[in-house]
């Protein structure tokens, strides 16, 4: 992607301009294709020190949306703007660039992660590969990232399935905020965890958002969690945002039909 090396710092980090993404379905013929419309023409923006949720049922576009995001997926039509400067996912050197400052935390750690890496190396290769430090600073980092994201030091030295499933999610976190970067996309990060330690990682997420001031994608199907952690709510629905507004406003006054049908379904903060 083509990120700009000169970062205006006022606006927005980041930036979605009329985005769509269009997939030929394969029940269309040749001639008369079926498309699914994924991502229909979704516009938001996020700043730093911002959480922005994005929450809709199974199938609106939010993993589409969130390849989108992190660099993935090319949209079909659309903007991605970057600090303020368009970006393409065709151009792989800036890629690169952009790559780097947008971290990403998905789902299911135990797959995310490198079975057979140990947490040091998980949370080193990034620098490597980017060819930033030496191994003394890359040891370094190692010690302040696990201390950010609140584990014991001693968890450099094992493999992600040594540790719990909390903690592997920590090491995603950790591992996403290697190359300092100044978006974190967060898909469904506590969907795969216990009951017990979800509301930990979302506050871990809520805290280092504060902390190091980045911008926030968190992505959800779940409601609550989503109001959990965020200043603005993005409601999706059959790819489009039918919804948006400051999390208070969209949790207690819904103006939309189908965020009052979620708000209704949606089980008490209890049990995320
Ligand atoms: N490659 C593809 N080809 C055809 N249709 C696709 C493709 N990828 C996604 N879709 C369709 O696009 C729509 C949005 O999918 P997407 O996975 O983004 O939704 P989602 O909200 O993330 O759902 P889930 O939470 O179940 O993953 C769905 O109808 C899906 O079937």
């Amino acid at each position: 992607m083509n990120a700009t090396e000169t970062p205006n710092t006022t606006g927005p980090v980041l930036e979605l301009k009329d985005i769509k993404v269009y997939h030929r379905a394969r029940s269309g013929s040749l001639f008369r294709p079926n498309i699914v419309k994924a991502v229909d023409g979704v516009n938001f923006t996020v700043r730093r020190g911002e959480t922005v949720g994005i929450v809709g049922e199974s199938g609106c576009g939010k993993s589409t949306l969130a390849s989108v995001l992190v660099g993935l997926q090319e949209p079909t039509a659309g903007e991605v703007l970057f600090h303020g400067k368009p970006v393409s996912t065709k151009a792989s050197s800036s890629k690169k660039t952009f790559g780097r400052d947008v971290g990403v935390v998905f789902q299911d750690p135990a797959t995310a992660l490198n079975p057979r890496m140990t947490i040091h190396d998980i949370l080193t290769d990034p620098l490597q590969v980017h060819g930033i430090g030496t191994q003394q600073s890359r040891d370094a980092k190692v010690k302040d990232l696990l201390s950010l994201v609140g584990l014991p030091q001693s968890a450099a030295d094992v493999t992600p399935h040594q540790v719990s499933g909390g903690q592997r999610q920590r090491v995603a976190i950790a591992r996403a905020l290697c190359l300092d970067p100044s978006v974190i996309v967060a898909d469904e990060p506590t969907s795969a965890l216990d009951v017990s330690v979800r509301a930990q990682v979302l506050n871990l997420l809520s805290d280092l958002k504060r902390e190091l001031n980045l911008g926030m994608v968190f992505i959800s199907h779940d409601i609550q969690t989503v109001r959990y952690v965020s200043d603005r709510i993005c409601v999706m629905y059959f790819g489009r945002i039918v919804e948006e507004g400051p999390a208070r406003d969209v949790f207690d006054r819904p103006a939309n039909d189908y965020t009052k049908s979620l708000l209704g379904a949606a089980p008490s903060l209890l049990h995320i």
